[in-house]
């Protein structure tokens, strides 16, 4: 899997020597283009890319037609409170859907209440960062994106601590039906998304692999674990299980590359691979061993996997790039 530079207008001399010094897995880019710039490129002048010179002609023709004021208008909308804001309103309507709709098959009997819970644990914070890239380019776009895991947050809280009653919320969030169980695993859980989305956001492929590991891989980890774990427990965790484990790996992994592959394929930054997928399936193993571990009673699994892996990915690759 080739990922390389997107669409690079002019690779500087400068900019090429001071590329060639990063780490392998991570190449900072030279300043790029915003992406309303590409597409203003795409659709108004000529511009380098990887398709054949014929279809190029063919785009400068086709987009020689295109309305002059199209690059100004995409340029305003890549930075308007406005494109964040509804981004931010339909990740928000997302995450009552995604909780609702398996809160639904739970109480139709089609799914069990752990499956529910779990599936919601998997899917929920991938699916977040799937909505990144629908945000802005403005420096604000990560703040207001972060407010969707603080409403969810804020949701804890009051439900949690018996300020607001919601027995629906307790039922598809808690392990027990304790509503003090929200403080827990799905409070650190959005903290972490929230975290991640500010501190990261779309410049490093860390808050990705942060969000993959505990998400896809913990969230597998379960569900894989209790149907095919029961004959090969862990050595040092007779609770836990290759089955489980080996999920826990694959699915991180999987969820981080996916998503590493997805937002350099958009320019956010480039991702130098092999040594990229070999950094991210060192960091995916060392999670999978502290995750194994029989200490989920005393730290929860929500906090040591994303701790591991954002030392781990810090120590690693480098935390920012340049952000095109
Ligand atoms: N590596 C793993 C992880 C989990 N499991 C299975 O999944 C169950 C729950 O795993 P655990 O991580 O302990 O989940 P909890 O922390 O209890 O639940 P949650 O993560 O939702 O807080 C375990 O008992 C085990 O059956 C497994 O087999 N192997
Ligand atoms: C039960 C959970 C963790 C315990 O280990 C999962 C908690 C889920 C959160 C309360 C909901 C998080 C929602 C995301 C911030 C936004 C998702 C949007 C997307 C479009 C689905």
């Amino acid at each position: 899997m080739q990922l390389r530079a997107h669409k690079q207008h002019q690779c500087t001399a400068h900019a090429a020597l001071h590329a060639a010094r990063q780490p392998a897995a991570l190449r900072r880019l030279p300043p790029q283009p915003l992406p309303s710039q590409r597409r203003h490129c795409l659709g108004g002048t000529a511009c380098p890319s990887r398709r054949n010179p014929q279809q190029d002609q063919q785009q400068q023709q086709r987009g020689a037609q295109a309305p002059a004021a199209l690059p100004e208008a995409l340029a305003l909308i890549e930075a308007s409170p406005g494109r964040d804001v509804a981004a931010a309103l339909l990740a928000a309507g997302g995450s009552l859907l995604l909780v609702k709709f398996f809160d639904t098959l739970e109480r139709m009997g089609w799914i069990d209440k752990k499956l529910s819970r779990k599936l919601v644990h998997t899917l929920a914070g991938p699916g977040f960062l799937a909505c990144w890239p629908l945000f802005g380019a403005a420096p604000y776009s990560r703040f207001i994106a972060a407010t969707v895991p603080a409403l969810n947050m804020l949701r804890l809280l009051l439900v949690g601590s018996g300020v607001v009653k919601d027995e629906r919320t307790v039922a598809a969030m808690s392990r027990s039906g304790d509503r003090r169980e929200l403080l827990r695993g799905p409070l650190y859980y959005v903290a972490v998304l929230i975290a991640i989305t500010t501190i990261y956001w779309r410049t490093s492929p860390v808050g990705l692999i942060i969000a993959s590991l505990m998400c896809g891989g913990d969230g597998l980890a379960d569900i894989v674990g209790r149907r095919l774990g029961g004959g090969n427990p862990l050595p040092w965790n007779r609770e836990k299980s290759w089955a489980g484990s080996a999920a826990m790996f694959g699915g991180g992994l999987a969820a981080s590359l996916s998503l590493i592959w997805l937002f350099s394929g958009l320019g956010y930054f480039e991702a130098g691979m092999p040594a990229m997928g070999l950094t991210v399936a060192a960091i995916s193993l060392a999670a999978t061993l502290v995750e194994s571990l029989p200490v989920n009673q005393t730290v929860d699994d929500n906090l040591s996997v994303p701790g591991v892996a954002a030392f781990l990915g810090i120590l690693f690759l480098q935390v920012a790039v340049e952000v095109l």
